[in-house]
């Protein structure tokens, strides 16, 4: 291909990119005033300079603080951080006419925000005693520098990369060195795939991909590649999309003794790298101390200029800066060249490998070689900014994982989601390829199907992880969770529907979450640490709902989406799929390279939580469905919603008994809640060696006849249907009866098929004698059905139309419960948004938008009074209700803080991380506990930088419209708290 056709069909596509981008931002912003987005949290208004002085390494740090005279003490809660892009504004808006600059965020407290302005915006001056705006931006940079390194690239003639440009268009082919140089490994330890991968890495003249599968050591072969390189007196630039996998590839290198140099604006990067940051290494050089001089000149002149009144004494003090900028500005040119130069391996973000940074004081063919980690999940214009610098270069990522976010669905179709990495093995195939093999990470039975369905069944597992399961972990006890890599809870027919909060696009399924709960519980009550555990949901909603429920209670659990999670590990892995219903619709999920590394990131366990019937409908899901029926435990979300609400369902004694009749599922369903709720003692005091074998007796013998089990219980479902569909044809049977030798599962079934039929069917009796029958529906229902509406409502409908029969479905109660919670919830939600909904109108300031909302809303509402008042009703009056929501409205007014009573209703502030409301000297994250969360959060933000950067999970100002939603949910589940509280029994028995 033409370099001139990709560059044009490159730059449209950015363009289109872009332009998705900036409109998503307009919709946001014009439609909302400055003091929304204040409390939204992106913008701060009306904020005093205190103090300004060089820092960081030569730049402007400007603090800004709340109006103190007129009594504010503190910055409004807001999402500023580290990192962050931010425009300085007068106060006569954040309209770009107004906009005196950009900085990025150093440091926010609760009073004060620092801002560092870049001394090379010289035309910057700060008006000390007016009044400022700051706003979070959506930045450009990133545009503008693939851009630059794109027309670059069409224009280069004869630079160092000339050659290389020819190979990765096709134009030239790859060549290898005939006679290998000799060459002894650093890391002894290397396996052979990986050993292979830098032989044939150091031969290669102009090209080298290195696939790396996850958990197979590609970090380690790179550096290993890197130290070669170093070795043989080559230069080397080497890069990754985000800082997180910068700063990675850093703390490897240094550790070898490798002589690094970050470059990156220092208020990104972590702590523990900051030292090896080229302002840093200035900092120490033998200019510093020159350059400290002139700083401190500077810092005077700052403070004169603060002193005076007179603007004529000021422009003396202005003049003064200026010289000595530019004197700092040459001798640091001077300085920062050496250091490059001195330096063997300088390290990147793609973008931040830009001609107008540090790089620029380096010839043009200073660098041998270029490498790109985590290539797959890079744009391929942001790898051209540090290609066109490297004669030869070495690709590595895993392009079976994520590619890089794209906003433009439109774009992305068209191919600018295609990695660089995808591009050239679609070119040039295997022969540039050398994929590692071995994988260090997962048990053999998580490995195998990833291994299947992505690599061509070329991995292996290390004889270190192949085996490796929970209970071998110190600690952990050896219970029936802790002994299987793969444990699949099927919610299938359990009534356990997803839910869509249409505001957030986003989907969620409170079924789920319950079921998660009680497995994170089996989890760590074995012994299993939080820490090492992860609770991963593709939808950003379920994510909230999941932190919602069980944050608090483990605070060290890590809930993410899959996209936050790509490049981590953790010993146990609970995915929760969230999709359940009639259609089959599974969205999302269906990009494979998502599932993929969700499932991925175990070592020794991952449950998944699905609707197996929805999630089947993608052959990809389904393979893993398969996959873990056959290899691993199954168990039904049926025997989980009985912990849920116990009060409903009355266990067969007989079950326990019964294990050798009928199927085998069965026998799995019956003797695991005694497991589940035994503790972790039971195995440590007893002799736990016999406990393991039997135990792995067991498994193996159960995996055996689970390869039949689908089949059982497909014949199952036939003899029951048939029996069923017999009795439906003679019409003077008014009701079937079967035996009550039936088990739960049996029943199960029964309640399936008659749900699936349109069917009543009921359970009578107590133990031995509790039987299921099945009889024709009632002439009344079809009355009482309302009329079909929108598809999406269907749910809704179907649940209601339970609502109003209970007492028919008594085996489904328990689901049932459930989704009477569910609707609640929906029906206070829809009151809430009804009752905005007319204040907005009657200060007349209805967006177009919500008007056309309007009357749908009204109607779901109605529809859901008719369906589910009866409920409501029935479990709380209206008085009751009352009581209820002043009870809430109280807990909501005092600090979270364990034993604070301060008041938040004037100055609380809410954590974003934990949800809750905090007095002033509470909030902040690492008062309350919520400091590694903070941490991570905002190391998160930082890798982001631009939006482009994959890997890292939403951007940031999603959170912000999030953030009301988040409180009407936070009350919601505090209702549901309280609604459960009220009905008798219940915790007790779980405990
Ligand atoms: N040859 C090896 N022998 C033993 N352990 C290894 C070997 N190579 C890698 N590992 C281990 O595997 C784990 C992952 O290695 P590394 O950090 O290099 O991979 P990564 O590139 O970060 O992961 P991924 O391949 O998933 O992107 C580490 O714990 C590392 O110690
Ligand atoms: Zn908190
Ligand atoms: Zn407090």
């Amino acid at each position: 291909m033409a370099v001139e056709q990709f560059v044009s069909k490159t730059l449209e596509l950015l363009q289109e990119e872009r332009e998705a981008e900036i409109e998503e931002n307009r919709i946001w912003q014009e439609n909302i005033s400055l003091k929304d987005l204040q409390s939204k949290g992106v913008c701060l208004l009306k904020l005093q300079i205190s103090s300004q002085s060089t820092g960081l390494y030569g730049r402007t740090v400007v603090i800004f603080e709340p109006r103190k005279h007129l009594g504010f003490t503190s910055l409004p809660s807001n999402s500023f951080g580290p990192g962050d892009i931010v425009g300085l504004y007068d106060t006569g808006g954040c309209t770009a006419a107004s906009q005196i600059g950009t900085g990025i965020v150093t440091r926010v407290s609760q009073t004060a925000i620092s801002v560092a302005f870049d001394d090379s915006n010289d035309g910057l001056s700060f008006d000390t005693d007016g009044l400022h705006n700051l706003l979070k931006l959506a930045n450009d940079v990133t545009y503008k520098r693939m851009k630059n390194a794109l027309n670059t690239l069409n224009g280069y003639r004869n630079g160092p990369a000339a050659n290389l440009i020819d190979v990765l268009f096709g134009n030239s082919t790859p060549s290898s060195q005939t006679q290998p140089n000799e060459f002894k490994f650093f890391n002894s330890n290397l396996d052979d795939s990986q050993r292979e991968a830098v032989s044939f890495t150091l031969s290669q003249r102009e090209l080298a991909v290195i696939h790396g599968p996850p958990g197979t050591g590609k970090t380690t072969t790179v550096v290993e590649i890197i130290l070669q390189a170093v070795k043989q007196g080559q230069k080397v630039l080497c890069c990754a999309p985000s800082n997180v996998a910068v700063d990675n590839l850093v703390e490897r290198l240094a550790q070898c003794k490798a002589k690094v140099l970050r470059l990156g604006h220092p208020a990104r990067l972590l702590e523990s790298i900051q030292k090896h940051s080229l302002d840093a290494i200035l900092a120490q050089s033998d200019s510093a101390g020159i350059i400290a001089d002139i700083r401190k000149d500077m810092d005077k002149a700052f403070v004169g200029i603060k002193k005076m009144r007179e603007r004529g004494d000021r422009v003396n003090y202005k003049r003064e800066i200026g010289e000595l900028r530019k004197e700092l500005r040459t001798r640091e040119a001077t300085a920062i060249a050496q250091i490059l130069k001195s330096a063997d391996v300088v390290l990147s973000t793609n973008t931040g490998a830009c001609h107008t940074g540090p790089l620029k004081y380096l010839p043009a063919e200073h660098f041998d070689w270029v490498v790109i980690d985590e290539c797959a999940q890079a744009l391929e214009s942001s790898c051209w900014i540090a290609l066109l610098r490297a004669r030869k270069c070495i690709l590595a990522g895993d392009y079976k994982q994520l590619p890089p976010t794209i906003k433009s669905q439109k774009a992305a179709s068209k191919g600018l989601s295609l990695s660089l990495m995808e591009r050239l093995i679609q070119m040039y195939g295997d022969s540039v390829v050398r994929m590692l093999t071995v994988q260090y990470r997962m048990n053999s039975a998580i490995m195998d199907w990833a291994s299947k369905e992505m690599y061509q069944g070329r991995l292996t597992a290390h004889s270190s992880v192949e085996k490796h399961l929970l209970k071998d972990l110190p600690g952990v006890a050896c219970v029936e969770e802790t002994s299987t890599p793969l444990l699949l809870i099927d919610t299938a027919g359990c009534g356990l529907s997803e839910m869509e909060v249409t505001e957030e696009q986003s989907k969620g399924n409170q079924g789920e979450v319950d079921i998660v709960e009680l497995h994170i519980k089996a989890l760590t009550e074995a012994g299993v640490k939080a820490k090492d555990i992860a609770v991963i949901a593709p939808y950003n909603l379920q994510v909230d709902l999941l932190r919602q429920k069980l944050s608090a209670r483990h605070p060290e659990l890590e809930i993410k989406s899959v996209d936050g999670f790509q490049g981590r590990e953790k010993e146990a892995v609970v995915l929760s799929l969230v999709r359940s219903n009639r259609k089959g619709a599974v969205g999302f999920l269906s990009e494979d390279r998502r599932i993929n590394v969700a499932v991925t990131r175990a070592r020794r366990h991952i449950a998944v939580v699905c609707d197996t019937q929805t999630v089947q409908n993608h052959a990809f899901l389904k393979s893993l469905i398969d996959h873990m029926t056959q290899h691993g435990e199954v168990r039904t979300a049926f025997e989980y919603i009985q912990d849920i609400a116990p009060q409903n369902y009355t266990r067969d004694p007989k079950d326990t008994k019964s294990s050798s009749s009928s199927t085998s599922t069965k026998q799995k369903v019956k003797d695991q809640p005694t497991s589940r709720t035994k503790p972790p003692q039971k195995s440590s005091t007893g002799s736990s060696a016999n406990e393991n074998t039997a135990g792995k007796e067991k498994h193996t013998k159960s995996s055996l006849t689970c390869l039949t089990e689908e089949e059982q219980k497909k014949n199952r479902t036939a003899e029951i249907t048939a029996q069923v569909e017999s009795f439906l044809k003679d019409s003077n049977q008014s009701e079937l009866q079967f035996p009550s030798s039936f088990n739960s599962h049996d029943r199960l079934l029964v309640h399936q098929i008659a749900e699936e039929m349109g069917l009543v069917h009921e359970s009578k009796g107590e133990g031995k004698d509790r039987c299921i029958t099945v009889a024709r529906p009632l002439e009344s229902t079809p009355a009482e059905e309302p009329p079909q509406e929108e598809e999406e409502e269907e749910e809704e409908e179907e649940e209601e139309d339970k609502v109003q029969n209970p007492q028919k479905e008594q085996l489904s109660q328990t689901a049932l419960d459930l989704k009477s919670l569910h609707l609640e919830r929906m029906k206070r939600e829809q009151q809430k948004r009804e009752e905005n909904a007319q204040q907005k109108k009657q200060q007349n300031i209805i967006l177009p938008a919500q008007a056309s909302k309007k009357p749908k809303a009204a109607k779901v509402k109605s529809k859901t009074k008719t369906g589910a008042c009866g409920i409501a009703a029935a479990a709380a009056p209206d008085e009751d209700f009352d009581t209820l929501i002043n009870a809430v409205i109280k807990a909501e007014r005092v600090c979270s803080f364990l034993r604070c009573k301060a008041s938040v209703l004037m100055l609380g502030q809410l954590c974003l991380f934990c949800n809750r409301q905090y007095c002033l000297s509470h909030h902040i994250p690492e008062v309350h506990g919520c400091g590694d969360k903070a941490k991570s959060h905002a190391r998160m933000r930082i890798s982001k930088e631009g939006v482009l950067y994959a890997g890292s999970g939403k951007k940031d100002k999603t959170m912000d419209p999030n953030k009301k939603a988040y409180l009407q949910r936070k009350l919601d589940s505090k209702l549901k708290d309280m609604s459960t509280q009220r009905k008798p029994k219940q915790k007790e028995n779980e405990s």
